[in-house]
């Protein structure tokens, strides 16, 4: 058995804990698989870095309509590929080096679960560790959840952990599912020459925006991609070289190639939580209060393994607060979770902060919204944009801010000033008229949604 101040079971956000405060303390690091967890080696890094690719040939196809005429000779896959991993790739093996040779860090990589209250067995090639911690955190992640119907269909397929490092980019591609990642992976593989058909059960996609939002957005996807709503799958047939999906009133969709997204679960099953007196919602994320702590003594938790959102930004932050909290029991910090946004690098962009107009409504504010075009500002006339918007909310009476939708080029930056009035309390007034905007940017699209709210 051996004992250490601190055990992190997960190395996503889990390995910045390691704080200069533990520098004379003995750190047990668990990791069992690539070093550096989702966001750095199969998640929002590498595919923002395919996003870049998809959008810079999808400007090639759309020169024209400036006067400017280019063509697209072709996409090199194996090199897109290999610029997005031989960047990626030495950062997580570097990272792991780090702590495998760290002064203070034991990196064990294996597999961890509980055995007892603050006691570890971690697996490690066959053979097992036990550990001991004073306190332990557990940020062990989420992972790809794909429907049986799929399993036992015995037909090969993709998840968003292998789909980036295939060898050959196929002709056509359906993609199951209609949230972020189907969305964002829809856009890469559309922009790059694949024939993408997107296959969701419900009759939208998107459907956690605002609703105007997600209507708007799956009018675009069906102009971009061929797309099957309310498509529960029937049955699922084919080989290594074609899928076929089943779907209802006959339909039926054939490709290369299946990507599943249908949702990604807390990675908390393997742990024998039970044995640690750690509890869980019916979902699998772990009970955490507002401090990061768990029910059962010293053992805390961030991130896609405990939070209702499963974003890097989120996890960043919970793991700043524990980090924290692990080394100042009288003062702790607590999670801020008021206004979290989030942006789907899709095509269009999306992106989101605050309340929907629906939620707005349902919190009985007496609720007032205006939608911009971005083509009614100088910046999208530049852009011949025809087809992009910003939404503000706010509550009519007070003239209070509370939330912003953004669909067009730049969404995920549009929405920052957003974020940080809401985060610093600032009205619709305040925000229209208290600041420059600056003439003639796309943030002009934000201030004139917000003088065009009809407030009392
Ligand atoms: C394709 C994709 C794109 C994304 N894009 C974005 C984006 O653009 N923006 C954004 O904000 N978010 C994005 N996300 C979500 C984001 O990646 C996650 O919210 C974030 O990485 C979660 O961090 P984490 O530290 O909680 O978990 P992770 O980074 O998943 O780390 C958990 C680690 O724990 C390890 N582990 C699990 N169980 C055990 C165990 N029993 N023993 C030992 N180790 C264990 C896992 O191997 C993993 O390395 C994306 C996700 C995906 C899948
Ligand atoms: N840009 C970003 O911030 C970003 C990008 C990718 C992923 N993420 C995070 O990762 C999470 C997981 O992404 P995701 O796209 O897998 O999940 P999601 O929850 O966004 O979407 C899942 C989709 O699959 C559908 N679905 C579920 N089960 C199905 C089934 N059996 N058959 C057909 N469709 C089914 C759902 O209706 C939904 O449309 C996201 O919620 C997000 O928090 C974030």
């Amino acid at each position: 058995m051996t004992h250490y101040d601190l055990a992190i079971v997960g190395t996503g956000s889990g390995n910045s804990l390691v704080t200069p405060d533990f520098d004379d303390k003995r750190v047990a690091i668990i990791e069992k698989g690539i070093f550096g967890g989702t966001c750095l080696n199969v998640g929002c890094i590498p595919t923002k870095m395919f996003v870049y690719a998809a959008e810079v040939a999808l400007s090639v196809r759309d020169a024209a309509r400036y006067g400017v005429d280019a063509t697209l000779d072709g996409v090199r896959w194996r090199d897109i590929r290999d610029r997005v991993f031989g960047r990626i790739d030495p950062i997580a093996q570097g990272g792991k080096d780090y702590r495998v040779n760290g002064l203070n860090t034991t990196a064990y990589l294996g597999t961890a679960r509980f055995t007892g209250p603050r006691e570890l067995a971690v697996e490690v090639d066959g053979e097992t560790h036990p550990v001991t911690a004073d306190q332990i955190v557990l940020s062990v992640g989420a992972h790809a959840v794909v429907p049986e119907m799929v399993t036992q269909s015995g037909v090969p397929y993709q998840t968003s952990d292998t789909i980036m490092r295939i060898d050959e980019l196929p002709a056509s591609m359906v993609i199951l599912g209609g949230g972020f990642i189907s969305s964002e992976f829809a856009h890469v593989f559309s922009a790059l020459g694949v024939d993408v058909t997107v296959v969701t059960r419900g009759p939208a996609l998107l459907r956690a925006e605002d609703r105007e939002i997600s209507e708007a957005f799956t009018e675009l996807a069906t102009r971009q991609w061929t797309v099957h709503l309310d498509a529960p799958v029937e049955k699922i047939s084919g080989d290594a070289r074609s899928v076929t999906l089943s779907l209802p009133e006959g339909r039926r969709v054939e490709a290369e190639m299946l990507l599943v997204a249908t949702g990604r679960e807390p990675s908390t099953a393997g742990l024998a939580l039970d044995k640690a007196g750690v509890r869980t919602h019916d979902d699998g994320r772990i009970v955490v209060d507002e401090f990061g702590r768990t029910d059962a003594d010293g053992v805390w938790s961030l991130g896609d393994a405990s939070s209702e959102h499963q974003l890097k930004h989120v996890a960043n932050h919970e793991a700043r607060a524990v980090a924290h909290n692990l080394t100042h029991p009288g003062d702790l910090r607590a999670f801020d979770h008021r206004y979290v946004p989030s942006a789907v690098f899709t095509h269009p962009q999306i992106a989101s902060v605050g309340l929907t107009e629906q939620e707005a409504r349902e919190a009985g504010h007496d609720v007032v919204t205006k939608t911009q075009k971005y083509g009614d500002v100088a910046y999208g006339w530049a852009m011949e944009d025809q087809t992009s918007i910003a939404k503000v909310v706010a509550d009519r009476a007070t003239g209070q801010l509370l939330g912003a939708h953004f669909m067009g080029p730049d969404a995920s930056t549009l929405v920052q000033p957003v974020i940080q009035a809401l985060s610093f309390g600032l009205g619709v007034r305040e925000m229209a008229r208290g600041q420059y905007w600056i003439h003639p940017a796309l943030t002009e699209v934000l201030e004139n949604a917000l003088l065009g709210l009809d407030l009392d």
